[in-house]
């Protein structure tokens, strides 16, 4: 790589506003991280919180800090702190649970609400793997038929609800949200979201774009830790009716008037089931302090001058879309033997990752990498090629 492509990199990074957020990760200098698609790094504030919480709320307050350290109500807080990242009110947004889990019980529901003439269920052709599963145990347990889907495909009276992966975690294709939910409407249909590449990465509107149901993992770009909980948005005018198909007694109105019959809360509880995982969610409501004073805006922005660098500084076909009204932040090149490339450019400090058959795959998280980090794993990857 020239001297040239560094001294722009070193340009860019000096007129970002966002580079001072790199100092709130845990990082090293030895490597290049642009894996934060599939596990976001650690903030560095976060071990001292968890320090507190294990060794006060847990180790002396115990069964106290339910109320005393406000674990009861985590889920609706740290939806809340999420709810101006995806663009939902407050209210709309509660953690727990797997997104697989969550993906459940969005599907079910909107199928639920849906007029029980619409025999079909539709569901993204190229979706992460967990969501085709998922959906297709919901259709065949509500007697529907599952329809792969293809943005663009024409919905119709047949339609009972669409479940799409707001970016695609393979090729980094950024979805039309606004275009798919509106059609969605249009026919007479409810639109689900899957937000797991796109919560954190990029502005998504979905109050604005009246989105009926999403759901996203937060260990991504809301670096929540590994298998931190994930979230469920509901929207305002459907809370009322949303019929979970996982009640449990953490969604009940009285929890603790353990009664047999179940009468569902009001608002966001509704989307709980059980005991939270409350160690994870901890750690993920501290982990959200980086974005105070941040704006989606910014991030996007950043994010598309990192990728555009990126892809200008790479020779492989990219499968992720040049437009960046189709970008996610991501890129993902096409490459003969992408499995031990990649294990080379690990090996040599670059981190992304590889999936199947032929893609190197490499996030940009626009809170903790820079254009230097951009430029350094263009010409690392151009030395393991060469
Ligand atoms: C689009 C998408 N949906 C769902 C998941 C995973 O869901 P879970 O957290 O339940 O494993 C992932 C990544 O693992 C993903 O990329
Ligand atoms: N959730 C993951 C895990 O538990 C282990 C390894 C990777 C993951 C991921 O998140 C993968 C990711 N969703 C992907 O886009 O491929």
């Amino acid at each position: 790589m020239s001297e040239q492509s560094a001294a722009r990199a070193a340009e860019l990074d000096a007129s970002d506003e966002l580079a001072v957020c790199r100092e709130l990760f845990s990082l090293d200098k030895e490597t290049v991280y642009l894996d934060g698609n599939s596990l976001g790094a650690l903030p560095r504030h976060v071990p001292d919180r968890m320090r507190d919480v294990m060794e006060r709320e847990w180790g002396q307050l115990r069964i106290r800090s339910w109320d005393e350290s406000g674990w009861w109500t985590a889920p609706e807080r740290t939806g809340d702190r999420i709810a101006p990242i995806i663009g939902a009110a407050a209210g709309t947004t509660v953690v727990g649970d797997s997104t697989s889990v969550n993906v459940f019980k969005a599907l079910v529901a909107a199928i639920r609400m849906a007029d029980p003439a619409r025999d079909e269920v539709l569901v993204d052709a190229t979706t992460f793997p967990t969501d085709g599963y998922v959906a297709e145990s919901a259709a065949r347990m509500t007697g529907k038929r599952l329809v792969p889907y293809t943005p663009g495909d024409p919905m119709g009276p047949r339609t009972a609800a669409v479940l799409v992966n707001h970016v695609d975690y393979r090729t980094g294709r950024l979805h039309d949200l606004p275009g798919i939910t509106a059609a969605a409407h249009e026919a007479g249909a409810l639109a689900v979201w899957d937000l797991c590449h796109s919560a954190g990465a990029l502005p998504v509107g979905l109050e604005a774009h009246e989105v009926d149901f999403a759901v996203g993992c937060t260990y991504k770009y809301l670096n929540g830790g590994p298998g931190s909980p994930a979230f469920l948005y509901v929207r305002p005018d459907h809370q009322s009716s949303f019929d979970s198909p996982l009640p449990g007694w953490n969604s009940h109105a009285d929890p603790f008037g353990m009664t047999p019959d179940f009468t569902p809360g009001t608002g966001a509880v509704r989307g709980r089931v059980g005991t939270p995982d409350i160690l994870s969610m901890l750690a993920l409501e501290s982990a959200l302090d980086v974005w105070d004073g941040v704006s989606i805006e910014a991030v996007r922005a950043k994010s598309l001058a990192l990728t555009d660098f990126f892809l200008e500084h790479v020779t492989l076909e990219s499968v992720t879309p040049a437009a960046h009204a189709e970008r996610g932040s991501q890129v993902s090149l096409r490459c003969a033997d992408a499995g031990a490339v990649m294990k080379e450019l690990i090996a040599r400090g670059v981190v992304g990752d590889f999936r199947q058959p032929d893609i190197l795959r490499f996030g940009f998280t626009p809170l903790y990498v820079g254009f230097a980090d951009a430029e350094r794993a263009a010409a690392v990857l151009a030395s393991v090629l060469a």
